[in-house]
């Protein structure tokens, strides 16, 4: 990756208030051609709100939210629903907003595992194979930048590791960034150029070597690193205030969370 080059999408300070309450503030989020960023965190951390951020979904309350001019964007959501009333079959899903042809669609397919699936309904697809077509969807425009929201969820242990594999080679062919939201702590460490922890704010950011080797890390991961639900059992010492300041274990309030380090113990 050269760090020269422009940032496909850049969080700055981003926050979102929602109903009463920030989802997330003090988010910086920078991906680069060619850079695989992963956020990690708990459930309702504000993973799926920052993606939304970074790439337009979503309008930030404060703090800036800046894309590269042109950038395409090949995105797979969280949440796919098909209406079971509108027949849609995945040659439609493939080129819904876009045209391709044939040995395109069947070329995309080919790669995760779904050959001549291209009449079948979409609806009939399973839960891993509706995944698939969903990255495949997402890679047939050959984006700047792809950004996959927990893109394995459904997808067996096998299919899991080709898929990031395939995922990899993306990027190494096409020099595309891609921004990840994974649950898997071994495919985020062995994939990812820099992982984001959130917890409503980023309490840990770096490589995956440098992020593993922290006290920090140590500290939320510890002996149940080898589990990817460690992810989840961050030990907290600090609560995020309904106002956006943080109230600390020792009773003082502070605007964010982040004192003197780059990571560290949280709560919200
Ligand atoms: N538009 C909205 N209005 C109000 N609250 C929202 C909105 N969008 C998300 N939230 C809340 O913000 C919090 C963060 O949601 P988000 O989907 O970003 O979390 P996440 O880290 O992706 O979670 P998960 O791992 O469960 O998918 C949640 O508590 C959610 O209910």
């Amino acid at each position: 990756m050269n760090t020269q080059q422009q940032d496909l999408i850049a969080l700055t300070g981003a926050g979102v208030y929602r109903q009463g309450r920030w989802l997330i503030r003090n988010v910086d989020l920078h991906v680069k051609p060619g850079e695989i960023v992963t956020l990690i965190g708990p459930n309702g951390s504000g993973k799926s709100t920052t993606v939304k951020c970074a790439i337009g979904l979503e309008k930030v309350d404060e703090g800036r939210a800046l894309r590269k001019s042109d950038l395409s964007i090949g995105y797979v959501p969280q949440k796919f629903s098909v209406d079971a009333t509108l027949p849609l079959t995945v040659r439609r899903l493939m080129t819904l907003g876009a045209h391709y042809s044939t040995a395109q669609i069947e070329d995309a397919l080919g790669q995760v595992g779904l050959s001549g699936r291209t009449d079948d309904l979409v609806q009939h697809l399973s839960g891993g194979e509706l995944q698939r077509a969903l990255l495949a969807r997402a890679f047939i425009g050959k984006p700047d930048l792809l950004v996959l929201d927990e893109p394995v969820q459904g997808v067996d242990y096998a299919g899991e590791a080709a898929l990031y594999d395939l995922i990899g080679r993306f990027r190494d062919e096409t020099g595309c960034g891609v921004l990840l939201i994974s649950h898997d702590l071994h495919v985020v460490m062995a994939k990812t150029d820099r992982v984001l922890c959130l917890n409503g704010h980023v309490c840990c950011t770096g490589t995956p070597q440098s992020v593993m080797s922290s006290k920090q890390y140590s500290d939320l991961f510890g002996a149940r690193a080898a589990e990817s639900i460690a992810i989840y059992r961050h030990h907290h010492d600090h609560t995020h205030l309904s106002d956006g300041r943080v109230l600390h274990a020792d009773g003082s309030v502070s605007d964010h969370c982040h004192k003197e380090e780059e990571g560290h113990d949280h709560a919200r």
